[in-house]
């Protein structure tokens, strides 16, 4: 599936980096070095400007070596992406360490899925259909 991008930042397209990867790395586009303090949230610009085919979103979600190595998540996660946004991405990335962390230009601090999905319409009633499973929720499966 083509889908257009405009990459007003200096580094290049988002890729799969394997023949079955199923998100590309996101880049942080940046004038210069960022430091998040432990808590410290930021949003980070990429350059990218894409147009989504109607009934695709795009997903931004965390890349787990930047998580499990140095505590910084995508605080929004998965962030949206919707088919008819045109503003430039953004990731909005928070430091969960007890310590101070440092984005570089050109670091890759998250990743992008793009998922089909659907839209429905409601179809108001005033009860639901009984299934065998009831009302439980909440870890109420599995119960001795
Ligand atoms: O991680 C993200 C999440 C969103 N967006 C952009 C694309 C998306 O289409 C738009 C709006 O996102 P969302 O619907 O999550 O934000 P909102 O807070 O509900 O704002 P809005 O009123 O703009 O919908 O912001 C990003 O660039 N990165």
């Amino acid at each position: 599936m083509n889908v257009k991008i405009v990459n007003k930042g200096k580094h290049k397209l988002p890729h799969y980096a394997t023949e079955q990867s199923a998100g590309m790395d996101l880049r942080a586009n940046l004038g210069a070095p960022v430091t998040l303090k432990p808590l410290e949230r930021t949003l980070i610009k990429t350059g990218l400007f894409m147009e989504l085919q109607a009934g695709y979103e795009a997903q931004i979600r965390p890349r787990s070596g930047l998580a499990f190595k140095q505590g910084i998540t995508v605080l929004n996660a998965p962030g949206t992406i919707d088919a008819d946004y045109r503003g430039e991405i953004g990731v909005l990335l928070v430091n969960l360490s007890n310590e101070d962390v440092t984005i570089e230009d050109g670091e890759r601090v998250a990743q992008m899925v793009i998922a089909k999905h659907e839209q429905v319409e409601w179809k108001e009633v005033n009860s639901l259909e009984d299934s065998n499973r009831g009302e439980g929720g909440f870890g109420s499966t599995g119960k001795k």
